[in-house]
């Protein structure tokens, strides 16, 4: 593992971000006059629409299930300082996502996160985390992997709302120069730092069974779930999506959850995730274009219809249903 391990970067710049953004295809013009058409008379430009939109394709059966989402927050069986974190966000729905999401992550099923970028996966994770934290056990359950110091930063920043609703659950944003505090460090049972920051400590400090570490107050023991936040932005070449699985993924306690997001459909990381023990199922929601990314490796599960949204109220920048047009 450690040659593997040393190749990898602690941060992805943010411009290597990629995000599906709506296209529309520009008609080609040319002054030619083509063999069986007509010449278009010239004048003004208009904002004449030319196409109808295609109907949606609806889901195929063979791998996917369809699934009933739930409505409300509220019926999720969320702990009450929950409720109250995701009222002083301002959410009043939960997206299609977290509708998929929430339900799976709480009774600790490991899961790959597919949905386009803004639908909400985030939120859903750190809702299912803090869900899941036992804040009477002072130790690292859970490790949140991202790609860049920025990251750890604006996720700490953007969902303080809902990680202080639970004063007792404590998250340790792990930044480089803290790395040497963290193995004194106790107290903490969410541990955020970046893919590169983890794969230090795995090697520094030997995998859970043999953890030399643990009498200075390092225990991972009781993580029993590592999520990948964006793992797309860990690199996109077959490779490192390849060697992600194969050094961190595979050398982890089989029943440990591992949950991973991702806003586009990376297929060699698919490949690799069904790989481990307990593979995960795929999540995505109602795009009408899901068809496009749905592989025949995976259990699908998407949302039933009349569970889909079409807006949201109080967004703050969350991809409508109706924006999806790339996957
Ligand atoms: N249930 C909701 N209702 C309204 N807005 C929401 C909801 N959930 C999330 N949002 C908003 O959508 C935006 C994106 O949320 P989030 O970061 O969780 O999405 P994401 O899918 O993880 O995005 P990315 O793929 O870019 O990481 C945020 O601004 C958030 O406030």
């Amino acid at each position: 593992m450690g040659s593997k391990l040393s190749k990898w970067q602690d941060a992805q710049p943010s411009t290597t971000r990629r995000t599906v953004a709506k296209t529309e295809k520009e008609p080609e013009c040319s002054d030619a006059a083509m063999p069986g058409t007509e010449k278009v008379p010239e004048g003004p430009l208009t904002n004449k629409i030319v196409e109808a939109a295609p109907a949606p394709i609806e889901p195929k059966p063979q791998n996917t299930l369809v699934e009933t989402g739930f409505k409300a927050f509220s019926a999720m069986g969320l702990k009450p300082e929950i409720l109250s974190g995701i009222e002083k966000l301002g959410l009043s729905e939960p997206s299609e996502i977290q509708q998929l999401a929430i339900p799976q992550l709480v009774q600790r099923k490991s899961l790959h996160i597919r949905h386009i970028s803004k639908s909400g996966k985030s939120l859903a994770l750190i809702i299912s985390i803090l869900q899941l934290i036992d804040a009477g056990n002072p130790s690292y359950q859970v490790a949140i992997l991202v790609n860049t110091r920025e990251q750890i930063t604006q996720l700490l920043q953007y969902w303080n709302p809902v990680l202080s609703c639970i004063p007792d659950v404590r998250i340790l944003g792990l930044y480089p120069n803290k790395l040497r505090d963290f193995f004194k460090t106790t107290g903490y049972q969410i541990l955020l730092c970046t893919v590169g920051r983890f794969q230090y400590i795995l090697q520094t400090g030997g995998l859970f069974d043999s953890w030399e570490l643990h009498d200075m107050g390092v225990n991972l023991k009781d993580l029993r779930c590592l999520v990948f936040d964006d793992i797309e932005h860990v690199d996109m070449n077959t490779e490192r999506a390849e060697e992600l699985v194969g050094d961190i993924l595979e050398s982890l306690p089989a029943d440990l959850q591992v949950v991973t997001a991702s806003a586009i459909r990376v297929p060699e990381l698919e490949k690799g995730l069904m790989k481990l023990g307990n593979p995960p199922a795929l999540l995505l929601a109602g795009s009408p274009h899901y068809e496009k990314c749905m592989d025949q490796t995976m259990q699908v599960h998407v949302l039933a219809k009349e569970f889909r949204r079409d807006r949201l109220i109080k967004s703050k920048g969350y991809r409508f249903g109706a924006d999806i047009d790339e996957v």
